[in-house]
């Protein structure tokens, strides 16, 4: 578990390195604000009293500078607060959208293989929920105990030159809310802490999940026992929040309890040095009010250290998914891409991860360049486990599968993947423009190749008969496009990467017989002079193709 702890410290502190810069310059910002803030208090009370007193016994005194430091000192509260303010934001939103950009980055490798166990509501807690909640650590925390430690030293020795009586009484107090206090949050809200993230990621995820299956809950199932289970997976969530409020509760309260007992004790040693002659008048006052307000620079730290439970919690979370090993490594030194592009699976055997059956047993056979392969067979006979393997997202457990003579082993995952355009049942179009989902293929293409690709997708037309043409938003035309012109702006977008090899994944399924024909036609188009894997049951989109295979439980059947 401290290994473990560790792991997440270490990382905290590595991904905020290059902007220690930013978070150093909120530090000292932080600092000055508190030292003005304490000065400014302390300055007003030995003035009124220097002022009250000289009143009584009519004697002169120089109120100019006071007056000018105490005005001096509101303005740098003022203006050092909203600095102070300005530079930790920045650095914090800085740090979030570097992290966030970092987590896409490891999170690529991992897909779709290492994905497929998460679901896309806890994909998308980690992503923004817990990142987001990653700036607690550097707010809240990083920013106020630098600066709570800077100033307290600074304010020690301020009193320390007054009396040591004081300046030791002022240190206790401080050390007591600084240190025990936020030792004691820590200790007894980390426990709850994680229980709020990891609770709260089960409840987005279960209400992310009913929202979408609404139809088939009330069709189907029991709508009254799923709330039941929302609001029991809430009340997980409740309990530890209600933990975290109390501990929230009582150190606001022993806070409050310290600071003014320290107080205390400080006025009573400062009425006794006034009496002893060691101090004046407006000098005790002065320190009383020292006292008072240094408890700002520590107020903050109970409640954001009780909080780390949390961040540590969320920094798991995201280390966690980012430490799986990919299912696919790329070599050190990968090939170019070949330039040919026959395809030869020779024995290649593959079972997924805790899966006892191989999804594919050994596999062998060899596509020339130019041909079109359809593989038949029932499902779950490991036809797309096929294509996932050529397409690099999982490895084979033996033999080899190579294009154009080089073994993948030799070649990247994005190099295989360029070489590669895939058309599915399911085309997946981005809620953005028609243009911009087909841009996503080729993004330099020129508005010819687009037209292009839409003409022999046979999807011009319709696109063209759309009142807002390409720039129509897919959110709209979700409800005006059939499946069929779906499957064939998503030949347009196969057409337009043009790569030298296709994977067809029953690109004509779920389609009625004049839609089938029509995307067939543009299938016949897409498929012209390249390397095809056409995985289909449909005896229209066989005439398409050389050879076909069958295949039964993970093994061609001869
Ligand atoms: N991501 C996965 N993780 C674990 N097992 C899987 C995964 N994908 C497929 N399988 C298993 O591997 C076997 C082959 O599945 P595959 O999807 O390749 O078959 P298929 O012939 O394409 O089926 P279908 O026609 O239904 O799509 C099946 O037993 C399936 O349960």
């Amino acid at each position: 578990m401290k290994c473990k702890k560790n792991r997440e410290l270490r990382w905290l502190f590595t991904i905020s390195r290059p902007y220690l810069g930013w978070m150093m310059a909120g530090v000292l910002l932080a600092t000055t604000v508190i030292l003005a803030n304490v000065a400014l208090l302390a300055v007003s009370g030995w003035f009124i009293t220097a002022m009250a007193i000289s009143g009584l016994s009519a004697a002169a005194i120089n109120y100019f500078t006071p007056a000018a430091a105490i005005r001096g000192l509101a303005i740098l509260r003022t203006v050092g607060r909203y600095l102070e303010r300005l530079i930790t934001h920045e650095a914090t939103f800085r740090l979030l959208a570097g992290l966030r950009q970092w987590f896409f980055e490891r999170l690529e490798p991992l897909a779709p293989a290492r994905l497929q166990n998460y679901q896309g509501g806890d994909l998308l807690s980690r992503i923004s929920a817990d990142i987001d909640s990653l700036e607690n650590a550097y707010l809240r925390l990083f920013t106020p105990t630098l600066a709570a430690l800077l100033a307290s030293f600074l304010m020690i020795m301020f009193l320390l030159f007054w009396s040591p009586a004081i300046a030791l009484t002022n240190l206790v107090g401080l050390l007591m809310v600084g240190l025990v206090l936020p030792w004691a949050a820590l200790y007894l809200g980390m426990n709850s802490g994680q229980q709020i993230v990891e609770a709260r990621a089960v409840l987005r995820q279960r209400t992310s999940e009913t929202v979408r299956g609404l139809a088939e809950i009330t069709l189907y199932g029991d709508p009254q026992q799923r709330m039941a289970i929302i609001q029991d997976e809430n009340k997980a969530l409740v309990v530890p929040q209600r933990q975290q409020n109390r501990i929230d509760a009582s150190s606001a309260a022993l806070t409050g309890l310290f600071s003014q007992l320290t107080w205390l004790v400080m006025i009573v040693i400062a009425i006794y040095l006034l009496q002893s002659g060691q101090l004046d008048g407006p000098e005790l006052v002065m320190l009383a009010f020292f006292g008072m307000a240094s408890f700002e620079a520590v107020a903050t730290l109970p409640i954001a250290f009780r909080a780390l439970g949390e961040t540590w919690g969320a920094a798991r979370r995201i280390l966690d998914l980012v430490d799986a090993d990919p299912a696919v490594t790329d070599p050190i030194h990968p090939c170019a891409a070949p330039q040919q592009f026959d395809i030869r699976f020779d024995s290649v055997c593959f079972a997924y991860p805790k899966n006892k059956q191989p999804a594919l047993r050994d596999i062998s056979f060899h596509l020339k360049q130019g041909q079109k392969l359809a593989i038949r067979g029932a499902s779950g006979s490991g036809k797309t486990s096929l294509t996932q393997l050529l397409l690099k997202f999982w490895t084979a457990d033996s033999g080899q599968i190579a294009i154009g003579g080089t073994g993948l082993e030799d070649l990247s995952g994005d190099t295989v993947r360029k070489l590669c355009a895939v058309v599915s049942q399911q085309v997946h179009l981005f809620n953005t423009t028609l243009a911009a989902n087909l841009y996503l293929a080729k993004p330099n293409a020129t508005s010819e190749e687009l037209l292009e690709a839409c003409r022999a997708a046979a999807i011009l037309d319709d696109i063209l008969a759309l009142p807002e043409g390409f720039d129509t938003e897919v959110g709209e035309a979700a409800t005006r496009l059939s499946g069929g012109q779906i499957r064939r702006i998503g030949i347009a977008r196969a057409l337009l990467k043009d790569a030298p090899i296709v994977i067809l994944d029953e690109p004509t399924e779920g389609l009625d017989a004049g839609t089938e024909q029509q995307v067939i036609q543009a299938l016949a188009r897409l498929l012209q002079g390249r390397t095809a894997i056409i995985i289909t049951h449909r005896p229209q989109l066989l005439t398409l193709v050389d050879h076909s295979l069958m295949m039964d439980e993970g093994c061609i059947v001869p």
